[in-house]
């Protein structure tokens, strides 16, 4: 599997995902302003990717600071990372990453700014290798919700590309394969931005783990026809009370899944949660482009001058969240209280 993201001398090397699967390029960043572009256009997405590439970017833009008193440094860097944050509003790993960074440098403002540079990249370097953990933890939980010969819908992507390896729900998915479980996955394409098309069955066909692309249109008769077991999809956002924020058409997925019996559950690691906010009603949904759903591959499809609405991402209420999967364990309703214990363990 091809690296996600890695920090090289200088430089945040990372695949452009909007280039995938006929193109396997690479975008080296070398400033924060670069890792913003680079998280805003969608090179590199995915709520714990967009994380982990904030953390790299912040090291970047530190090492840009050419003040040598803390103040004047910390005054610098804040600034950068409000700008940074601005990048895109959903996933709220993204604050939890800035938010790292700036407390770790606040508990370090005793050391020289040389030192605190090097504390910085230690600290981005341990985000990196943490959610690799995090998400073969998630995965060794999460497969014990799924039975050999099972059939798995996925939505968009959460996989290795959503992260900074192995994946969240696709990271369930590996780890029911290395448990030796006979399992095959229908990957709903996700529109406007396809990443279950271009991301996830690129992914899967990588591993050579079994994997058919659907259009989420068909996702309905599949569950009707019983051909699907078990639906796993990521998440952006996860509110105190289990709401989930994830990409558009998840909600749909979810009701379907309810109406036929179907689990429906979510992998997301505990930097994903946002117990602040009190139900999804109060997590922003970006609006992108409607440039992204009127073309495909820059050709359009709509007639010119013909509006076109794209929130990014929807909100599944917790009635319709079998189980959230974590790398503290997996939640269960009532999740006011379940997730609120998980967090604590972290
Ligand atoms: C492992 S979280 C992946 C999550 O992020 C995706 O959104 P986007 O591709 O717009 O960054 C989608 O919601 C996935 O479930």
């Amino acid at each position: 599997m091809v690296k996600t993201i890695e920090y090289l001398d200088g430089v945040v090397r990372m695949i452009d995902q909007t280039r995938l699967p006929n193109e396997t390029v690479f975008v080296d960043c070398k400033t924060i302003e670069d890792v913003g572009n680079a998280i805003r256009t969608m090179i590199i997405r995915g709520a714990p990717a967009i994380g982990v590439a904030a953390a790299m970017g912040i090291s970047l833009g530190a090492n840009s600071i050419n003040a040598t008193g803390y103040d004047a440094f910390f005054a610098q860097l804040a600034k950068q990372c409000d700008a940074l944050g601005q990048a895109r509003p959903t996933a709220v790993n993204l604050k939890w990453a800035i938010d790292r960074m700036l407390t770790v440098t606040k508990a370090h403002n005793h050391l020289p700014v040389a030192e605190l540079k090097q504390r910085l990249k230690q600290e981005a370097m341990a985000i990196y290798h943490e959610d690799i953990a995090t998400n073969e933890k998630m995965g060794g939980f999460g497969q014990s919700l799924i039975a050999d010969g099972n059939t798995i819908l996925t939505h968009c992507n959460a996989g290795a590309l959503a992260t900074a390896g192995f994946g969240t729900a696709l990271g369930v998915v590996r780890a029911a394969v290395n448990a030796g479980k006979n399992v095959r996955v229908l990957a709903n394409e996700t529109r406007p931005f396809l990443q279950g098309a271009r991301l996830t069955a690129w992914e899967l066909k990588e591993d050579n783990i079994p994997v058919k692309l659907i259009t989420d249109n068909m996702c309905g008769h599949f569950m009707r026809k019983q051909e699907i077991d078990v639906v796993v999809v990521g998440a952006d956002r996860i509110a105190a009370n289990g709401d989930v924020a994830n990409k558009i058409g998840t909600y749909m997925v979810a009701v379907m899944a309810r109406q036929h019996g179907i689990p429906f559950y979510v992998a997301a690691p505990i930097s994903t949660l946002d117990l602040t906010l009190a139900s999804g009603d109060d997590i922003p949904i970006e609006e992108r482009s409607a440039d992204e759903v009127v073309t495909l591959n820059k050709h359009r499809i709509a007639p010119e001058g013909v509006e076109a609405a794209h929130p990014a991402f929807d909100i599944t209420p917790n009635e319709f969240v079998t189980a959230i999967i974590t790398e503290q364990g997996i939640a269960r309703p009532p999740y006011n209280e379940s997730l609120k214990a998980l967090a604590g363990k972290a």
